[in-house]
């Protein structure tokens, strides 16, 4: 018997299926990619082409996306910073079940602490969190502000936006880094490939 978090008495119960089966039923192995960067630097469009790229090679995703979540699973949490590290741990919590269940699950949030981020890592095996950067300057995704939400952090009309007046913890170690060549950025499906040649080369996508 055993104590975890607020659960008492609970004993973990085991099934002879387990996720390496699941894989070689799909050919591929489950694992996380977990995008992180400000709002507007491209996590949700780089998710889609990643998701249709590897769809199209016969591989299956799922993509767990912070602004969808936070209409359902995460309609509880707010901005402030506890509330974002609830919604990043349960994000991590869920993105481990679907890398168990073999699927490649893309998570991508702006994930602004780099604690927050670093415990969901410690959820999968080795390897199996695959954390990409979206390293875009705040300069660049506040011109393109799809949402116009940069402006109405900047009249004060949002308050606590990251990049503005809330903090966003860059990653040290990511596996994958993607930023501007020379000013210019690469369009998210030759983005998503980069991450799928990475998939690739890491076995992941076995056959
Ligand atoms: N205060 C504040 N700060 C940052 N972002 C805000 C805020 N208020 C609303 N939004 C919109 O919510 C989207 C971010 O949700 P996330 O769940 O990814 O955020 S977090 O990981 O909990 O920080 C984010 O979506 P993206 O632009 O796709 O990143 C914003 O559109
Ligand atoms: N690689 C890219 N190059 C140029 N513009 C991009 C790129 N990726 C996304 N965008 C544009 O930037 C804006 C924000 O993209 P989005 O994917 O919604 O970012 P996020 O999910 O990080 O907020 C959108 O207008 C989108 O068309």
């Amino acid at each position: 018997m055993s104590t975890i978090g607020n659960s008492t008495n609970i004993v973990w119960h085991k099934c002879s299926v387990e996720k390496c089966d699941r894989e070689e039923l799909l050919e591929q192995r489950g694992c996380v990619i977990w995008v992180t960067g400000l709002s507007g630097s491209g996590k949700s469009s780089l998710a889609c082409a990643l998701s249709r790229g590897l769809h199209a090679r016969g591989k299956l995703t799922y993509i767990l996306d912070g602004d969808n979540l936070r209409h359902g699973l995460n309609r509880d949490l707010s901005f402030r910073a506890e509330d974002r590290a609830e919604n990043i741990r349960r994000t991590g919590e869920v993105a481990k079940l679907f890398a168990d269940a073999g699927v490649i699950c893309i998570a991508s949030l702006i994930s602004p602490y780099r604690k927050e981020r670093d415990a969901c890592r410690a959820l999968l095996a080795e390897g199996d969190f695959i954390e990409v950067f979206m390293d875009v300057p705040l300069h660049v995704c506040e011109a393109r502000d799809p949402k116009g939400l940069y402006k109405l952090a900047r009249a004060g009309k949002i308050k606590g936006f990251t990049g503005i007046d809330d903090p966003y913890e860059p990653p040290l170690t990511s596996e994958i880094v993607l930023r501007q060549n020379q000013g210019l950025c690469d369009s998210p499906n030759d983005l998503a490939d980069t991450v799928i040649s990475y998939l690739d080369k890491k076995g992941y996508l076995k056959e």
